[in-house]
């Protein structure tokens, strides 16, 4: 049987996207692995399955996993390029929640990340404790953006360094993505992440959206922010209204193919 699928990036964060609404792909988290590895498989950063939507008010639903076959609740980059292929700015089921999607005047896709939650729980965290500084060395902060981010303010070098260790440290019940920031400005910052299940990649869209909230809660930042990564920039607006984030970037169609299974 053959698999159609689409192979999409934002920022060099890449994605193979396979649309489930146009026929069945039943895959074991093996197969899911095999695809994201660069010499077995596509090669990608996340696989991203398309289904029908199940809640109203929603036009597609939206999966995304690791290539060691963890399944994240939320995935920024992907979810710009799920919506540019998609089109007509559709509203994405994560299940981080329902996420309207739009196109900017330049050009680029937005999506509302929603709030971000900021309790030690729903981070998760291994025990009560507050989320602003915790207590590892660099003390960084931490929050959800549908999924775990830990971020660092004494510069990009650590993620590098150190991220394999601190994804897994036991602070993190179900592991961390660890985003580290050197800060340029008020408004402007360098971000590399180390990501869950993934490694490091060029760009993270939902550990800069984390990056830009714990920023502001640590009054190092202001509510709009440019997010430079390796791999280009995003622009995060963490929204005073409505305690929403906001996310534009780009998001490009690379090709599409098809495999057999
Ligand atoms: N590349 C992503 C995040 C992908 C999921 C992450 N590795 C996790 O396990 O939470 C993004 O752009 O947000």
């Amino acid at each position: 049987m053959m698999i159609r699928f689409h192979k999409m990036q934002g920022l060099g964060n890449d994605f193979v996207i396979i649309d489930r609404r146009h026929g069945p792909f039943e895959a074991t988290l093996h197969t899911m692995s095999q695809i994201c590895d660069r010499r077995f498989g596509v090669g990608c950063d996340q696989l991203v399955l398309l289904d029908p939507p199940d809640l109203e008010g929603a036009d597609v639903k939206v999966r995304f996993f690791n290539p060691d076959g963890s399944e994240a609740g939320a995935c920024g980059n992907a979810s710009r390029c799920v919506a540019a292929l998609v089109g007509g700015a559709p509203v994405l089921q994560t299940r981080a929640g329902l996420l309207p999607s739009f196109v900017t005047a330049e050009g680029e896709i937005g999506v509302d990340m929603g709030r971000p939650v900021l309790d030690w729980q729903h981070v998760p965290l291994a025990r009560e404790m507050e989320t602003l500084e915790l207590p590892l060395p660099g003390g960084p902060a931490a929050c959800s953006m549908g999924n775990p981010h830990a971020t660092f303010f004494d510069g990009v070098e650590r993620a590098g360094r150190d991220g394999a260790a601190l994804e897994r440290d036991p602070l993190f019940p179900e592991r961390a993505n660890i985003g580290c920031v050197d800060i340029l400005s008020r408004n402007a910052i360098t971000l590399r992440v180390w990501e869950r299940g993934a490694g490091l990649t060029l760009a993270c869209g939902s550990g800069a959206c984390a990056a830009v909230v714990n920023g502001v809660r640590r009054g190092l930042l202001d509510r709009q922010c440019k997010v430079t990564m390796d791999g280009g920039s995003l622009h995060i607006h963490w929204r005073e209204s409505d305690d929403h984030v906001l996310m534009i970037g780009p998001a490009t169609h690379v090709f599409e193919g098809q495999f057999s299974v």
